[in-house]
């Protein structure tokens, strides 16, 4: 039997259409309509895709939107104003700075400037040290998308042993944290891979969730795959053949038990989380 599909699209409407009657009664009890404030430095192509869609989603559920943008050419002065403005505008509740910056702009720096109060991304190092205590403020959002597809979906996650492959301060690093945690959704027994782990293999095979962050198209294969394994592909490379993931998926279909699609898996729920944590934000910075 092929692997049963977790359909991230699916989920994502889901999770928005309960949204949208959360932020109505927010905006009834408050008075106040939650707002994000996006960040755009530069002409990214797919920056600006990303940006885009996540306007569309705020305006779907509910959540005021603004776009502020710099050219390429901004220096790290500018950017820096534009945020500290942002910070101070008590309409505003989510603050965004689309990654990644120009060369001339040192991101460590700007992650920092955001409000902690504001910090939807939870870049800051005070609410990434949140997360690291098990006292989030904000949950990372793809960390965060993995989990409740996991959790919505009725995967055990508790007592298994997750494979996570890739290392970085936004995936895989926090997920490992998160899904490792006690708690519910989590209390995994968690093995974080990456770039110099020799027999990569040995360890893949091992894992009831196997969670592929790695950047690479295709990089994770059928023979790594436990059978009946959850594969969880957190990739977005974008090849002449189209957006694919990190796991080649045709292959895996026959192996997996689970399996997250590339795209409408993981890319559409991260955005959600986006919106989950406006909200969050908007009700702490309204209390
Ligand atoms: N401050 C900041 N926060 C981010 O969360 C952030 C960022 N910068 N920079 C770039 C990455 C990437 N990222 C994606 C989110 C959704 C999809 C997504 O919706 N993907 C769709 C396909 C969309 C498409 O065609 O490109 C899917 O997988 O089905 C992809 C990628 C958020 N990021």
């Amino acid at each position: 039997m092929p692997a049963q599909l977790l359909d991230g699209n699916a989920l994502a409407r889901q999770i928005r259409r309960e949204l949208t009657a959360e932020v109505a009664d927010f905006i009834e009890n408050n008075g106040v309509v939650p707002a994000l404030a996006a960040v755009l430095v530069g002409e990214d192509a797919a920056s600006q895709v990303y940006v885009r869609n996540k306007r569309r989603d705020c305006e779907e559920v509910g959540i005021q939107s603004s776009l502020h943008r710099l050219g390429a050419d901004a220096t790290q002065e500018e950017l820096l104003n534009l945020i500290a403005k942002l910070n101070r505008d008590e309409t505003v509740h989510g603050i965004l700075v689309q990654l990644p910056l120009p060369p001339q702009i040192d991101t460590r720096v700007i992650l920092e400037a955001v409000s902690a109060n504001k910090d939807v991304d939870a870049f800051h190092p005070e609410n990434v040290g949140l997360v690291v205590q098990g006292q989030p403020r904000f949950l990372p959002c793809t960390p965060s998308a993995v989990q409740q597809i996991l959790v919505r979906n009725n995967v055990p996650i508790a007592g298994k042993h997750v494979v996570v492959v890739g290392r970085s301060d936004i995936v895989g690093k926090p997920l490992a944290i998160m899904l490792g945690q006690r708690g519910e959704g989590a209390d995994a027994t968690v093995t974080l891979c990456h770039s110099r782990t020799p027999d990569l293999g040995a360890f893949t095979r091992q894992a009831d969730i196997l969670v592929a962050a790695i950047g690479k198209p295709k990089f994770i294969t059928a023979d790594m795959i436990r059978p009946g394994a959850t594969v969880i592909d957190v990739g977005i490379n974008r090849t002449d053949a189209g957006l694919v993931g990190d796991v080649d998926f045709e292959a895996a279909l026959p192996v997996a038990g689970r399996i997250t699609p590339v795209p409408g898996g993981i890319g559409p729920l991260t955005r959600v989380m986006l919106l989950v944590n406006t909200l969050t934000a908007a009700r702490q910075l309204e209390m």
